[in-house]
């Protein structure tokens, strides 16, 4: 019994959780729920996996809705059928991310490329943190947002120059947002992970899930603390998005087990 009820750290909560058709935010939007979400939002633009998860975490309690971050309309129509559903928005974990198809050095940089990277990294992420931030303050709720960063967005990286500089962004996003929402009770924070083996980074190395997991392995082992999974920053993400967190705003939770390849 004592168990169940330290489990529960989002006991009546509505959240959102953006790019949650996979990965990070897959693994994330079924925890919000087994920590007594009231409702889980899952929003991506994977609508067949989208869906499968919401039914999977029940229907009863999570939903999915079609939303590309890039387009403003649609994170706003995203809230608000949120709160038309459940009648408040209490977290908004805004995750969506993508890498470019190319290793893009700023010698190579395809700028086509780095506008569609930072589209949905930055822009779509300011989108979120908008439109969750108006409906938190109008509804009078001490809502916490918190952003995927990247070990990227603190150091310069070999290649991906333009995801560096669009989780750079993120960390711009959050520091002021916390500042400017901090008196309205709103907080802002991000999880910055390091390497998890998810689609997103397969693309990113240009290998496969089996030979991700060969090549991050090692680094992992030398650090004695097995490897980093989505359930490790999904619980970091928990932590900042309840009311243990009551006071953390502003803040980079780096998860990463002490093993930083960057
Ligand atoms: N995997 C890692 O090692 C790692 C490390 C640091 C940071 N991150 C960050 O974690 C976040 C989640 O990535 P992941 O590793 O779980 O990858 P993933 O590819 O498994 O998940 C990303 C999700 O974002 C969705 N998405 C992409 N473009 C979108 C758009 N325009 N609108 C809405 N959704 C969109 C995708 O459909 C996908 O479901 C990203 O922001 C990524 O940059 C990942």
């Amino acid at each position: 019994m004592a168990e169940t009820t330290t489990l529960k750290k989002l006991n009546g909560k509505v959240a959102i959780v953006t790019g949650a058709a996979s990965g990070i935010g897959a693994v994330t939007a079924r925890h919000f729920a087994e920590h007594g979400a009231l409702a889980v939002v899952i929003a991506d633009v994977q609508d067949n996996k989208g869906r499968e998860l919401a039914s999977s975490i029940g229907t009863n309690r999570c939903t999915y809705i079609h939303c590309d971050v890039t387009d403003e309309e649609q994170v706003k129509s995203l809230v608000d059928s949120t709160v038309h559903m459940y009648g408040r928005l209490d977290i908004m974990f805004s995750n969506a991310g993508i890498v470019s198809g190319s290793h893009q050095t700023v010698l190579d940089l395809d700028l086509k490329l780095y506008d569609r990277v930072m589209a949905v990294n930055s822009r779509g992420m300011a989108a979120c943190v908008k439109h969750a931030a108006r409906v938190m303050i109008e509804g009078q709720v001490r809502g916490s947002i918190v952003c995927t960063a990247s070990l990227a967005a603190e150091s310069g990286t070999e290649f991906a120059t333009d995801y560096t500089m669009s989780k750079h962004a993120v960390l711009g996003l959050v520091r002021s947002a916390s500042k400017q929402l901090a008196a309205r009770g709103v907080r802002v924070n991000c999880v910055s992970p390091g390497s998890v083996l998810t689609p997103l980074l397969c693309d990113m190395l240009k290998v496969g899930m089996e030979d991700l997991g060969k090549m991050i392995a090692p680094m992992y082992a030398r650090s004695g603390n097995g490897m980093l999974t989505e359930k490790h920053v999904a619980d970091a993400v928990v932590f900042l998005a309840s009311e243990e967190a009551e006071f953390v705003t502003g803040h980079n939770l780096v998860v990463d087990g002490g093993v930083n390849p960057l």
